[in-house]
């Protein structure tokens, strides 16, 4: 549906690329995340690809039709896309059912409130036609801007940012309804976010942006549970990164051996990624290592510990009902199938 080929794109005064070298294909239906950190180049590849801006080189491909390169420039409001922009953009001086019936114009009325209709009803607004923007709560207005956007049926949706404006109840339950209005309108869709629970809770596929190139792509597990370099790992929350070297039995680590099938080569020297959830307490037979408590935090259902170790400081995410206290020595094992090793 989308191809994007040795995208460069740089601005003006500036030294750095904004995306560098970037290529990416995605399928027909799929619903992409794109993360990074402030100034990745996240918006500038949504705006290439919308048209917005222009890259130095590469090329761009929709629905297997080029939009950009090898002199090619198809204008924004010819390339099919429907856009959803971070305020949402709504007219105010238009009420529900006109806002989303705004890109039906070329249909005739009988046409136009049909899938009007339609779209009221996918997004659970059929009570709500006749309000204003300003009199609907930030959710109600989101899936206005996602009606109006799908409404004239576009091969894909580009979204900026489309949790950043709600409070954290109503972000979980958009994320959920955004994705589910997306899948029954059978759209491929990519949105930009910075935050990593919209991105693991909503995509398909995560693609992980720094300094204009992908650093991963990949499943939400995929990124999360075997990235690919220590930045990645690190995006997605905290983990221990645990110095190795892979022999015929496992892992040989300052906290002794992990018994498993090594992925690495033998005699490489890498880094395991242990994220905190994979530390697990357990009896002093069975422990991989004993840690000293030297600080808990209480999260709710979780609780951080900081366990002093042979390998320095680790990171364990423990139940909250689980009684630790600071000094306590605590044996723990690591559970063997998530450890993912990168390079050191
Ligand atoms: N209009 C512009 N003029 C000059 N430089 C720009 C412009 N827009 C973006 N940049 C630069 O391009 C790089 C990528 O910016 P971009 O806004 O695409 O990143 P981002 O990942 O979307 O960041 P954020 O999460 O902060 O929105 C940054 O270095 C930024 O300063």
């Amino acid at each position: 549906m989308l191809e994007l080929k040795n995208l460069y794109k740089k601005y003006l005064r500036k030294d750095s690329w904004a995306v560098r070298d970037l290529s990416l294909r995605v399928n027909r239906g799929e619903l992409l995340a794109l993360v990074g950190e402030s100034g990745s180049g996240k918006t500038t590849l949504l705006r290439l690809i919308a048209g917005f801006e222009l890259p130095e080189e590469g090329e761009i491909y929709l629905n297997q039709q080029r939009v950009f390169g090898q002199g090619t420039f198809v204008q924004p409001e010819k390339r099919r896309i429907g856009m959803v922009f971070q305020d949402y953009a709504l007219f105010p001086h238009l009420n529900v059912g006109q806002n989303i019936a705004f890109g039906l114009q070329k249909c005739s009325g009988e046409q136009r409130d049909r899938r009007l209709q339609e779209l009221l009803e996918l997004v659970g607004l059929q009570t709500q036609a006749h309000k204003f923007p300003h009199q609907l709560s930030g959710g109600q207005q989101q899936r206005v801007a996602l009606a109006r956007a799908l409404a004239p049926r576009p091969d894909i949706l580009l979204l900026d940012e489309p949790f950043s404006n709600l409070d954290e109840v109503l972000k979980e339950q958009m994320r959920r309804e955004m994705r589910r209005i997306i899948k029954e309108s059978d759209i491929t869709a990519l949105f930009v976010t910075h935050d990593t629970r919209d991105a693991l809770t909503t995509a398909d596929r995560i693609i992980v942006l720094k300094e204009g190139s992908i650093h991963q792509a990949g499943s939400p597990q995929q990124v999360y549970e075997q990235p690919g370099n220590a930045y990645v790992a690190g995006f997605f929350g905290h983990v221990n990164l645990l110095p190795a070297t892979a022999g015929p039995q496992g892992y040989l680590t300052p906290l002794g051996l992990i018994n498993c099938h090594p992925a690495a080569q033998a005699a490489e020297r890498i880094q395991l990624c242990i994220r905190p959830e994979h530390i697990v307490p357990c009896a002093a037979q069975q422990a991989l290592f004993t840690g000293r408590v030297e600080e808990v935090v209480y999260l709710g259902s979780q609780q951080r510990v900081h366990l002093q170790t042979e390998a320095g400081l680790l990171i364990a995410h423990l139940d909250a009902l689980e009684k630790v206290t600071p000094g306590q020595l605590l044996p723990c094992r690591i559970k063997v199938a998530h450890i993912t090793p990168i390079a050191s």
